[in-house]
């Protein structure tokens, strides 16, 4: 679906952005990457942070080119497009704070994550000849822009000058645009993000349980378990509010996250009960429903060998220590369950996402690698403690989010946070490598099918 005509012309962008201003309310992590993208690109740009931290902001961004003002009342006032990045649990309470100040005839939009509580805001609380056109950029702050996706969702538009001119400044980012109803986005990114984030919050929570760093022990070795350290540390590195607001305020996603407790906890109890043909069928059945489309030239997204150079331990063992992978095989059969197929979302996907999938996949489609995981699953107990403590994580989350409990979800969040924080600068620089050189992969496999 297209969002608009024709891109508006050189010449038009050029006066855009000598006569209009756009406004950032909430320089935190995103809202900071937005406006300097804007600002390099030639746009003139305000925001602010809450007014109590205004002497403070003042200071903290006095190099950078944009102009810091007082509150979101000031920002409304004099911004053309205005872009609410706060935290989700907050939106109501911001918009119903500033959207009276918007400027008569402004557009207005916003970053959180999940758009049915935003545009709800939206509605109540902006004047009607508001338009409203929102977004959503499906990567964390820490990654280049480039090529990831990025929402934009067309609530309340009503010219095609205003739809081109969000499209001319969001093209600075160079993301690749995906169009979307607000509906569409909240079932779309519960579909990658809510049981992506479960599986690797509840891995942070098991290895805390376990009082286990992953890297030291020697339990966790190859480029599969490289992987889901570093991208549960990566989800540990950033604030606890994305994630619980993105699970709580979006429905889709509570539905899921419990389907994820539940398929865990009946995989983790088959195992216990040493159920092993009912575990493999019912294993081998959610891979032919989630993978049997994949024909046999497929080529693999990743691979072990790929992902080895990841270690966070200096010395990293050679080889792979076989593991029974609960944590993939609960995503698969939830998946499965859930009449999820990842791929039909891949357009939509964060870059977690397709890591995970691509991990998942891996395991599911090599041959003998599930075989193998399924015999440890069944025969081998080393991981068991650690399979225990991974299901009462899930079933944890499941609950926390279900009762939608913030104060609860940043408690466990924050826990285990500290119990990792004195990695979390170097898994984030290698989670930063590890993301590039997978995203560079993906690129060149494109371009050669194109050709
Ligand atoms: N981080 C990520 O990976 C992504 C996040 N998002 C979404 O984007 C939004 C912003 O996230 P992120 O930047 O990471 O979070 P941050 O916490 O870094 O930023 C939110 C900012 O909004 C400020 N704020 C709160 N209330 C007000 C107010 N009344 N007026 C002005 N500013 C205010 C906060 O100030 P204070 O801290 O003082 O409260 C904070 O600086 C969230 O909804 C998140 O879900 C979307 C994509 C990716
Ligand atoms: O890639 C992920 O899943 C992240 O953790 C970063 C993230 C968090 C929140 C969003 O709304 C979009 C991206």
């Amino acid at each position: 679906m297209g969002f608009i005509g024709k891109q508006a012309s050189k010449e038009q962008v050029t006066l855009w952005k000598s006569t209009k201003t756009i406004g950032i309310i909430g320089l935190g992590d995103m809202g900071l990457l937005y406006a300097r993208r804007f600002t390099e690109s030639g746009w003139n740009v305000v925001g602010c942070d809450r007014e109590e931290t205004f002497e403070e902001s003042k200071q903290k961004y006095c190099d950078e080119n944009f102009t810091i003002l007082k509150n979101g009342h000031q920002v409304s006032r004099c911004s053309d497009y205005i872009i609410y990045s706060v935290e989700a649990e907050s939106i109501g309470k911001v918009v119903s704070l500033y959207g009276e100040s918007t400027k008569l005839g402004a557009i207005v939009g916003g970053q959180t994550s999940c758009k049915a509580p935003e545009v709800a805001a939206f509605e109540k609380y902006l004047p009607k000849d508001v338009e409203i056109i929102s977004v959503h950029s499906l990567h964390g702050p820490k990654v280049n822009t480039a090529g990831q996706p990025l929402v934009i969702i067309d609530h309340r538009s009503y010219s095609e000058e205003s739809r081109q001119f969000v499209d001319a400044l969001m093209s600075c980012l160079n993301s690749k645009k995906v169009y979307l109803t607000a509906k569409e986005h909240d079932k779309i990114t519960a579909d990658t993000q809510a049981l992506t984030h479960a599986a690797f919050l509840s891995m942070g929570v098991a290895w805390h349980a376990t009082k286990e760093y992953p890297w030291e022990a020697k339990r966790w070795i190859g480029g599969l378990e490289n992987a889901k350290i570093n991208i549960s540390l990566r989800i540990y590195s950033n604030k606890w509010h994305v994630y619980a607001g993105l699970a709580i305020t979006n429905p889709s996603a509570h539905e899921q996250i419990l389907q994820y407790a539940n398929s865990v906890t009946e995989l983790f109890t088959l195992m216990i009960q040493g159920k092993g043909e009912e575990l493999r069928k019912r294993v081998l059945g959610a891979r032919e429903k989630v993978f049997g489309h994949l024909d046999n030239n497929y080529e693999l997204l990743l691979d072990d060998d790929l992902l080895q150079q990841f270690s966070l331990n200096k010395e990293p063992p050679e080889g792979r220590q076989p593991n029974s992978h609960l944590s993939l095989l609960g995503i698969v059969d939830s998946w499965s369950k859930l009449d999820i197929v990842p791929y039909d979302h891949i357009i939509c996907s964060t870059p977690l996402f397709r890591i995970f999938l691509g991990v998942t996949e891996y395991l599911f489609c090599s041959p003998n690698l599930l075989e193998e995981c399924l015999n440890v699953a069944i025969s081998d107990t080393s991981f068991r403690q650690d399979d225990l403590e991974f299901t009462l994580a899930a079933r944890n989350w499941s609950n926390v989010v279900s009762y939608g409990d913030y104060n609860l979800y940043r408690q466990q969040f924050e826990e285990t946070q500290r119990f990792f924080a004195p990695m979390l600068a170097e898994a984030n620089k290698l989670g930063n490598e590890m993301v590039k050189i997978i995203f560079q992969r993906v690129k060149e496999r494109e371009e050669a099918k194109r050709r």
